[in-house]
């Protein structure tokens, strides 16, 4: 699967592949806002109604923007409470990220603030390894289940405003093009940023568990009509 979109230019050139760069996403937010179901959106174009509640997954996706190839790793994060030494780890590991919640789910709507305030600690603590804050954006999933709403727009665009981040409300099950939108603006963010602060991306230092972590490669790269998401699930999602 290669889809191609007019972006702005490099982010991080890697080894031997001259054009190439890797930038890695992580996905936040509380449990059953859709996380998984925005991340296999953007991936495979599908909306796949039930999952099992995710452990932790990182998807690795190549597609071609702007003329070049981006590797996307995508960490979708499990929404139950979990070890802060842990979420500290994958926020560390993460170079942009994505804070979900769902507009029929206020206290996934109280949670985004927390969250954001722990990206920015975590990437401006002690052992300070970029200048500028890490480019996040907040994303109102669900809008379609408009009679369970219980978070409304203004609700959204004023939490946005007062953080300072680009705030999307999206419908992931309705729309695979708002979907595709929120990875798009954080990939053009990072590459904002990346130009104007060169060692924003420095790789940080993680522990060994992210290693443990399990990879679901997508190899649906350039000029191959491949697939390799290896798990039962969505094979059947997946043409070749
Ligand atoms: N109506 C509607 N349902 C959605 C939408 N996005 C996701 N869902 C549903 O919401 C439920 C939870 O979606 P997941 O993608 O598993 O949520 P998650 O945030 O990854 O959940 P955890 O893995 O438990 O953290 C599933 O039943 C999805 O089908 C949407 O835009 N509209």
């Amino acid at each position: 699967m290669t889809t191609n979109f007019a972006l702005p230019k490099p982010l991080r050139r890697t080894g031997s592949l001259p054009s190439s760069r890797t930038v890695r996403i992580v996905i936040l937010g509380q449990a059953a806002v859709g996380k998984t179901a925005m991340t296999v959106r953007f991936i495979t174009k599908r909306f796949i109604g039930e999952y099992d509640p995710t452990l932790e997954t990182i998807y690795r996706h190549e597609m071609s923007i702007g003329g070049e190839v981006v590797h996307f790793e995508i960490l979708d994060t499990a929404g139950q409470e979990e070890d802060a030494l842990l979420i500290e780890e994958k926020i560390k590991w993460g170079d942009g990220f994505i804070i979900v919640y769902s507009v029929t789910d206020r206290c996934s709507f109280d949670e985004v603030m927390r969250l954001c305030f722990l990206i920015n600690h975590i990437h401006s603590g002690p052992r300070k390894s970029s200048a500028e804050p890490p480019p996040i954006v907040i994303v109102a999933n669900k809008k379609d289940l408009e009679f369970d709403r219980m978070v409304t727009t203004e609700d959204g665009e004023n939490l946005s405003k007062g953080l300072k981040l680009p705030f999307y409300e999206i419908s992931t099950r309705d729309s695979c093009e708002e979907t595709a939108a929120v990875f798009h603006a954080l990939y053009g963010d990072m590459v904002q940023l990346l130009n104007s602060s060169p060692t924003s991306f420095r790789r940080r230092a993680v522990s060994k568990l992210m290693e443990k972590i399990p990879r679901i490669h997508s190899s649906s790269t350039l000029g191959t009509s491949g697939r390799s998401f290896s798990f039962s699930s969505f094979k059947d999602f997946l043409q070749d």
